[in-house]
């Protein structure tokens, strides 16, 4: 079996800005993913990865987002090997055109020569990056960056058309992720021949639910 089985996955994570700092927050909300049928949890930075895989047996993806970067998801080995060594079973990097600090092939490599267990996600933006990407043979490509590039900008997410392309092209499964809030969406993801969804901040960034709620309130108070 792949590291993760096919179904559901809960994007659960925090950085510095949202209002809530807590691990504990994170890892409750893996519970609860779990509980419910989640087949995995995404989440950033070494302290969250191990937080979960503490607490409770689920595959973790793990990745740090380091915004010094224009390829930001797991930028270097270093990134990396802080998520893997707290537990990540995969680790997801940013494989867009953006500029990177190292070669995709040479931080493949590296991982895999160091951590030949940790399974790799490779996030990419749009159809090119997918079939870049596709000779290093990741064991995942997730759709996670399309739209927050700049040749990828505006583009509407959920962009259901790019699983549909990727899932009939590509020999990789494709994860559905970016932008999925609705049921209907998931069950489209999945129709196009995706492997799995991940859902994370219509579930796990409540904050932004209820500032939707407070604006929409705002005129009749
Ligand atoms: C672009 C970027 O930084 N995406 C991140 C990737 O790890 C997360 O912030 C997203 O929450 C995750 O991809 C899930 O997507 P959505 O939250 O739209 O369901």
């Amino acid at each position: 079996m792949r590291q993760i089985p096919r179904g559901i996955i809960i994007s659960c994570q925090l950085e510095p800005g949202d209002p809530i700092e807590d691990v504990c927050f994170v890892v409750s909300m893996a519970k609860a993913a779990k509980y419910a049928g989640a087949v995995a949890i995404r989440t950033n930075e070494a302290k969250h990865v191990r937080a979960i895989k503490e607490s409770l047996d689920i595959p973790v993806i793990g990745l740090v987002k380091d915004r010094n970067y224009k390829a930001f998801i797991t930028p270097t080995f270093e990134h990396a090997k802080q998520v893997i060594e707290a537990g990540a079973d995969l680790v997801a990097i940013d494989c867009t055109r953006n500029e990177r600090p190292v070669e995709l092939d040479k931080l493949f490599e590296q991982i895999r020569l160091e951590f030949p267990n940790v399974g790799i996600v490779a996030d990419i933006a749009d159809e090119l990056d997918a079939e870049r990407v596709q000779s290093l043979k990741p064991d995942f490509i997730a759709t996670t960056l399309c739209g927050y590039t700049s040749y990828t900008q505006g583009w509407r997410i959920p962009n259901l058309d790019l699983v549909k392309k990727l899932s009939k092209k590509l020999f990789i499964p494709i994860i559905a992720e970016g932008g999925y809030s609705t049921v209907e969406e998931v069950e489209k993801a999945f129709e196009y021949g995706a492997y799995a969804v991940v859902i994370g901040t219509a579930i796990t960034r409540p904050w932004l639910t209820i500032q939707r709620f407070v604006r929409r309130a705002q005129p009749f108070l």
